[in-house]
């Protein structure tokens, strides 16, 4: 099947088919939103059919529900998983610390309350979203839609004082309207070049009255799975590109991720 698929696809595909791997009976997932998180959407469903799988998902949008309902995943929301064994998903881009820009499908809010809500996040990607340093990508900002310009003037003022190299500021568009989330706001996309201080953009962002979430996913990743249009896959985890990073509360899941060990 794959030989049929352009090269990003293959690239796609083999990211997700490896992580869905990391999948076991009885777990509960978060199911992440975009054409790579598809791919591994698809792939679990094949394992439900084929291999009997059985696991719950929590889906991080609309589309993913839709999807997975279709495939034969179990749903449910986080609220009945509570807390979730793993969250795999896609990003737009990723650095040597495995810090993460989302959200260009628009879903980050949901993506980020679910992959924190996880003992561990797993990205599948693939190799063309491997940076130096955040802010190639467009940084989304999802803004509710009430007084959203004087929002977007609070964004374009804070931006003044960072360590950034551009600073247009563009509201998303569907056709000729605003994008809609699934949470019905609006989505700001930050033209930034290069973002000099991540941690210190995602602070300073959300204390602006109107920003819901931007999607600069800090210290939340555990591990890349990257495809590559020839279904080679690497694997590269917090330990390969920065400290050690264990949420002090988090429960523990024993089997996850072994053969990263060795
Ligand atoms: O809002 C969308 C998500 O953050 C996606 O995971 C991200 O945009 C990557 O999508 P794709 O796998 O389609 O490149």
């Amino acid at each position: 099947m794959t030989s049929e698929l352009s090269p990003v696809d293959r690239a796609k595909f083999a990211s997700a088919a490896r992580a869905a791997e990391f999948v076991e009976d009885g777990m509960r997932v978060g199911l992440g939103t975009g054409s790579t998180a598809a791919w591994l959407v698809r792939c679990l469903g094949d394992k439900v059919r084929d291999n009997g799988l059985k696991f719950r998902g929590v889906p991080t949008s609309t589309r993913t529900a839709k999807l997975a309902r279709e495939v034969g995943i179990e749903v449910i929301t986080l609220d009945e998983a509570g807390w979730l064994d793993v969250t795999i998903d896609g990003a737009d881009e990723f650095d040597g610390d495995l810090n993460l820009i989302k959200g260009g499908g628009g879903a980050l809010l949901q993506e980020k309350i679910v992959a924190t809500a996880s003992d561990k996040m797993v990205v599948i990607t693939d190799p063309a979203k491997s940076v130096e340093t955040l802010g190639k990508f467009p940084l989304p900002v999802e803004v509710i839609p009430f007084g959203m310009r004087t929002t977007k003037t609070l964004i374009e003022e804070a931006l003044g004082s960072m360590d950034v190299s551009g600073r247009d500021v563009t509201l998303r568009m569907d056709g000729d309207a605003p994008f809609v989330t699934d949470e019905g706001n609006h989505i700001l996309d930050l033209h930034l070049g290069r973002i000099g201080n991540a941690r210190q953009m995602a602070l300073t962002l959300n204390q602006l009255p109107g920003v819901v979430e931007n999607g600069l996913f800090i210290d939340i990743c555990d591990v890349v799975v990257i495809g590559h249009s020839d279904g080679q896959v690497e694997l590269r985890d917090v330990t390969s590109g920065g400290a050690q990073r264990q949420r002090p509360d988090a429960p523990k899941t024993d089997n996850l991720f072994r053969d990263l060990d060795g």
